[in-house]
């Protein structure tokens, strides 16, 4: 009998209320690896609130959060030091990490187009090119598990279409990913839609064709 393969994500019956405000009421979420997840819902609904909690960021009220290997989170507003240059953010990352390295960074400063403001402090940076850096340390290890919240916000439609080539990448080598996204028009790209509503996710399976749409 074949072994199924574990999740790299197992997360079941989370619950999350900011003080009488329940948000989360008991979601589940699975995903696998090379699985691409879009996480859907209206405004407020509490996708920034799972994908921190998913993150270990934020502590929840109840449930159980399973994670085999190595996360990559890219939270919603770039948490970076505004004194620190773009090189110097991969720099103190590739310390934390323990990479032999920067070699990855580099080459992802590189595909995502914006090696000229290595040097740049990221308090002069622009929204977009901030939010560049925000996604290159999350991948900088090369994690088992990426959680992006709306990473393309200020994405010009170059790094765009460069950010879903990165994806593919990633999703063929086995990463598993979990998007949170508003864009009506790219669902298609997704295995699985989840929606959040009332607090609790309801997975859809996309149809298999639609896995490789162009950009
Ligand atoms: N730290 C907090 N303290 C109190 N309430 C919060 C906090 N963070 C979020 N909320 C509330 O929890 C609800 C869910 O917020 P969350 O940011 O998770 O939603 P979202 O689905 O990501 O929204 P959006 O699509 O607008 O980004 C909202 O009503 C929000 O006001």
């Amino acid at each position: 009998m074949t072994a199924i393969p574990p999740c790299t994500l197992d997360a079941h019956d989370i619950h999350k209320a900011y003080g009488r405000h329940q948000v989360l009421r008991g979601v589940d979420l699975s995903v696998t690896r090379g699985q691409l997840v879009a996480v859907v819902g209206e405004n407020g609904a509490g996708k920034s609130t799972l994908l921190q909690a998913l993150a270990g960021t934020l502590p929840v009220d109840r449930g159980e959060i399973r994670l085999t290997g190595s996360l990559g989170y890219c939270p919603q507003d770039p948490v970076l030091n505004d004194n620190l240059t773009a090189e110097q953010h991969l720099r103190y990352f590739a310390a934390a990490h323990r990479l032999p390295d920067l070699d990855h960074g580099h080459a992802l400063m590189a595909r995502l187009g914006y090696q000229q403001y290595a040097r740049t402090p990221a308090g002069h940076l622009s929204g977009g090119t901030r939010q560049k850096l925000n996604l290159t340390l999350a991948l900088l290890h090369d994690p088992d598990l990426l959680l992006l919240d709306e990473p393309y916000q200020g994405f010009d439609w170059e790094t765009y279409l460069r950010f879903w080539e990165l994806v593919a990448d990633l999703r063929a080598r086995g990463t598993a990913v979990v998007i949170i996204t508003h864009l009506v028009f790219e669902q298609d790209r997704f295995d699985t839609l989840a929606d959040l509503a009332q607090g609790r996710l309801t997975p859809r399976t996309q149809a298999t064709e639609a896995h490789h749409v162009s950009p």
